[in-house]
């Protein structure tokens, strides 16, 4: 299936007026509550805020992975609110980079391996997938570790096939989720300095949440979510 926008695009990742319920004892607890946030090509934002205040809900939306109880979720131009679920993992798997804090490899596979396998849930060519991952594995610092496998590698290197892995659909959307929380500051910085480099040569719109607000100037702009609510990004000085 291919997605083309069918509406006036503001960015490829736009939420509008987003809230999310979870069930709470005989009430509920809203996680996101009336979020906006427009993300453009080329942008990388931090978001920050306190345990509990809604940061991961609100990546899990953007991602996706869970339907807002309401608002929009556009992704790329198209509301990934209203698809059907194969709709919704079809549309997931071509315009959206999903990076974990812990970078959950196989650990039988190798660098190079554990990119070609999702080139391989795409459909795509083995050949034209091998091609890529040496592209991506060279773009993030690791031409020398194509056939390491993960226990070969460091936590800074296993985090960087992480993003490589990310990059292999050719994602419009980079998602991240405290990529620095296991590692020392010297790795977190180059790998925080990756992502930029990432976001702008490859022209995604970035969020990455992050407790770490020493490398906030990194990015564009910062937005803060308290109790659910997102504050308006603010630009960066840098
Ligand atoms: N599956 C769930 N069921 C019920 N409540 C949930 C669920 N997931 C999150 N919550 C609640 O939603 C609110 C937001 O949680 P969320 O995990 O998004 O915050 P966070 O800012 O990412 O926190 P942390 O920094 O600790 O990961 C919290 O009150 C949390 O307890």
């Amino acid at each position: 299936m291919s997605f083309t926008p069918s509406t006036a695009v503001r960015g490829p990742l736009n939420l509008v007026n987003v809230t999310l319920e979870y069930p709470d004892g005989e009430g509920t607890i809203k996680a996101l509550d009336a979020v906006d946030l427009t993300v453009q090509a080329g942008q990388m934002i931090s978001l920050v805020g306190p345990s509990g205040s809604g940061k991961s809900s609100l990546l899990a939306a953007a991602a996706t992975l869970i339907r807002p109880t309401h608002g929009l979720v556009m992704i790329d131009g198209t509301d990934a609110t209203g698809l059907a679920d194969k709709d919704l993992t079809a549309l997931r798997r071509e315009k959206i980079g999903i990076i974990f804090q812990q970078p959950n490899l196989l650990a039988s596979l190798t660098a190079a391996e554990q990119l070609i396998i999702g080139d391989h849930l795409r459909g795509k060519a083995v050949k034209a997938a091998r091609a890529r991952a040496a592209e991506l594995l060279d773009i993030v610092g690791l031409s020398s570790c194509a056939d390491k496998r993960p226990h070969q590698l460091s936590g800074g290197q296993r985090q960087r096939v992480n993003i490589a892995r990310a990059l292999m659909g050719d994602p419009r959307i980079l998602l991240v989720d405290e990529p620095t929380a296991a590692l020392d500051h010297e790795r977190s910085d180059s790998i925080v300095r990756l992502l930029r480099r990432v976001t702008d040569d490859f022209m995604v719109a970035t969020v990455m949440v992050t407790h770490d607000t020493e490398f906030v100037p990194l990015t564009d702009a910062v937005a803060t979510m308290r109790d659910g609510k997102l504050t308006a990004p603010v630009l960066t000085a840098a």
